[in-house]
């Protein structure tokens, strides 16, 4: 579920009459999702024609001050050709609201579904994908920090503390001697730029194999470029609970953002530490979740060994089983 705050449908037909985006017809709580509340809007458009639109309540981790640093990035992506949606304004101008007591925006809506088990071709489409963001991106000026960078690890690490062991014996130990691993050998000098940082299956919209919206911009940041595509990586080439690796997944996903982009011989040979990153961030915000959520809440919690299994892998891999040649 993730609709956490419910808005009575006359407060949703109040809050759209400050649009151009015509008379609410039905509003649909979306079940998909863990972070805000998202609710799916009929209206019967500005024209007559009926429209679709989405609606965001931002919940816990989004912090307000952040969303005009969305709302630019995805302005900047969608005027260099990116299927990225738009966040709308009323006819003052103004995309950021308030309803239900919650920042909330009216979001263009794109169609498409969420794959849950993707083939290698959609793999290869989203690896593209990544890699046309990643160009689309170049010259957007503003910079946001990564609080989910290595001394962002640090910090959760220590906050889950002694819990780890509840998730699996040994955790703790094996997420201390990781940060060890990863303080020694995470890269310097790779270069830079925006980032998504959370391109998951869920987060890709496909019709058959081609993409037809990138969303959930709400982790993006300014971070070594090629550690999103080791986040896409370790989200896109395994099975759900990380015990089987599909290499025909990965080459389809590394040739994709080859093709796309390209990996210089710096970025390429710092690929498999990258991925060693990616899966321990996702471990520790998963661990962290499970610590702190009740296991009766309504929402369900993602469980974190699914990547300590990755984890394992990418400890373990050759550099050039990543690598497409
Ligand atoms: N612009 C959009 N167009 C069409 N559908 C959308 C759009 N934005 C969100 N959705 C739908 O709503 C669902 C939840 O959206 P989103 O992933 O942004 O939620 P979230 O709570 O921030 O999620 P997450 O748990 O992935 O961080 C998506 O899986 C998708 O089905
Ligand atoms: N994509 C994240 C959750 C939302 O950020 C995960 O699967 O752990």
């Amino acid at each position: 579920m993730a609709v956490y705050t419910h808005v009575p449908a006359e407060e949703i037909d109040a809050f759209l009459s400050r649009y151009d985006a015509g008379r609410l017809v039905s509003a649909k709580g979306i079940a998909e999702g863990v972070e805000n509340s998202n609710y799916l809007l009929e209206t019967t458009g500005a024209d007559g024609n009926g429209h679709r639109y989405i609606l965001t309540l931002y919940e816990k981790r989004v912090d307000e001050a952040d969303l005009p640093f969305f709302m630019d990035l995805l302005d900047h992506l969608g005027a260099r050709g990116c299927l990225v949606p738009r966040f709308i304004a009323d006819r003052k101008g103004k995309r950021l609201q308030q309803l239900g007591g919650r920042p909330a925006c009216l979001i263009e809506f794109l169609t498409g579904i969420s794959l849950t088990e993707p083939t290698a071709a959609q793999a290869r489409a989203a690896g593209a994908a990544l890699g046309q963001m990643h160009r689309a991106a170049e010259g957007f000026e503003r910079e946001r920090r990564n609080a989910l960078d290595l001394a962002g690890w640090h910090e959760l690490a220590a906050k889950c503390g002694d819990h780890f062991d509840e998730i699996a014996p040994g955790l703790g130990q094996r997420v201390a001697d990781e940060l060890t691993f990863l303080d020694a050998h995470w890269p310097a000098d790779l270069p830079r730029s925006v980032i998504h940082a959370d391109l998951f299956p869920d987060n890709v919209l496909m019709l058959g194999d081609e993409v037809t919206g990138l969303i959930d911009f709400y982790f993006s940041c300014t971070d070594i470029r090629a550690y999103d595509l080791a986040v896409t990586h370790s989200a896109w080439v395994f099975s759900n609970d990380g015990s089987q690796f599909f290499a025909n997944r990965s080459d389809a996903l590394m040739a994709g953002y080859e093709g796309a982009h390209g990996l210089s011989d710096a970025e390429r040979a710092a690929f498999p530490t990258l991925c060693r990153g990616a899966a321990l961030r996702f471990l520790l915000t998963r661990a962290y979740d499970w610590i702190n959520t009740p296991p009766d809440a309504l929402v369900t919690r993602k469980d974190p060994l699914a990547y300590l299994r990755r984890l394992d892998f990418y400890a373990n891999v050759a550099a050039n089983e990543l690598l497409s040649a």
